[in-house]
């Protein structure tokens, strides 16, 4: 499926753009459906974005969040996704909105995935968001390159839901939806910034292996467009 690159003078105005037409996005969701989804990513990236989304006129409360990907580590964990997310985005007008976490509290990983997967099965299907980040590895959700799961969280046919994966490159054990979950967004974002994204998403344009590079997954398979958002 094609990509356009949407291209800006510097972070702020990034996320000032793509908090609009994400707010744009969960109102027609809202009108057409009288609910919302958006599936958000995790790391260091989002932080100005959520902020900007999260003062959007928006009716918050028919609006569910998601993470695409999960670190295994409780919600106040410095390393929590859920943590960065309730910090800076479930505030202010998106205090309303109701969040579905992936981590639980379980005997494994394995169990939380699976509860995870429940949890998260009235959610989307598809998301009418969903904003990807990617690492400097090339790795997008928790799809890291050489991860135990990976064959299957890429694998489309693969049905959508929360699975687990390691890598080497992941710290923690990951929790991440499947790749059928988030291929289809109705709105699919990759948003990256600086320099040397840019120069591995060129990488990544490059080649095909996507063990290496699991984000070419979604450059060259996701059923939806996709978006690039980016700013030095
Ligand atoms: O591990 C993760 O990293 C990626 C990229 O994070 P960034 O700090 O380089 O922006 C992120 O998309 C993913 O959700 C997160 O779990």
């Amino acid at each position: 499926m094609a990509s356009t690159l949407h291209s800006f003078d510097d972070g702020a105005a990034l996320a000032a753009a793509l908090a609009d037409e994400v707010a744009a996005r969960l109102k027609v969701a809202i009108s057409d459906r009288g609910a919302a989804s958006i599936a958000v990513s995790g790391g260091s990236t989002p932080k100005r974005f959520f902020e900007a989304l999260s003062g959007k006129d928006i009716d918050w409360s028919k609006v569910t969040v998601v993470l695409v990907d999960e670190r295994f580590v409780p919600a106040d964990s410095p390393r929590s996704n859920h943590l960065l997310v309730a910090t800076h985005l479930l505030k202010d007008k998106a205090a309303a909105a109701t969040f579905v976490p992936l981590y639980h509290e379980a005997p494994s990983i394995d169990a939380a995935a699976q509860i995870a997967t429940k949890e998260t099965a009235s959610v989307g299907k598809p998301f009418d968001v969903a904003i990807l980040g990617m690492g400097g590895d090339g790795h997008t959700a928790s799809f890291f390159p050489h991860g135990n799961h990976l064959a299957t969280a890429l694998d489309l046919s693969t049905p959508p839901g929360v699975m687990t994966m390691a890598a080497a490159g992941a710290g923690e054990e990951r929790l991440t939806f499947t790749f059928s979950a988030l291929s289809d967004a109705r709105l699919l974002v990759l948003h990256i910034e600086g320099q040397e994204k840019k120069d591995v998403l060129a990488k990544a344009q490059a080649g095909s292996d996507e063990t290496e590079m699991p984000i070419r997954a979604v450059l060259n398979r996701a059923a939806s467009p996709l978006n690039i958002y980016w700013a030095p």
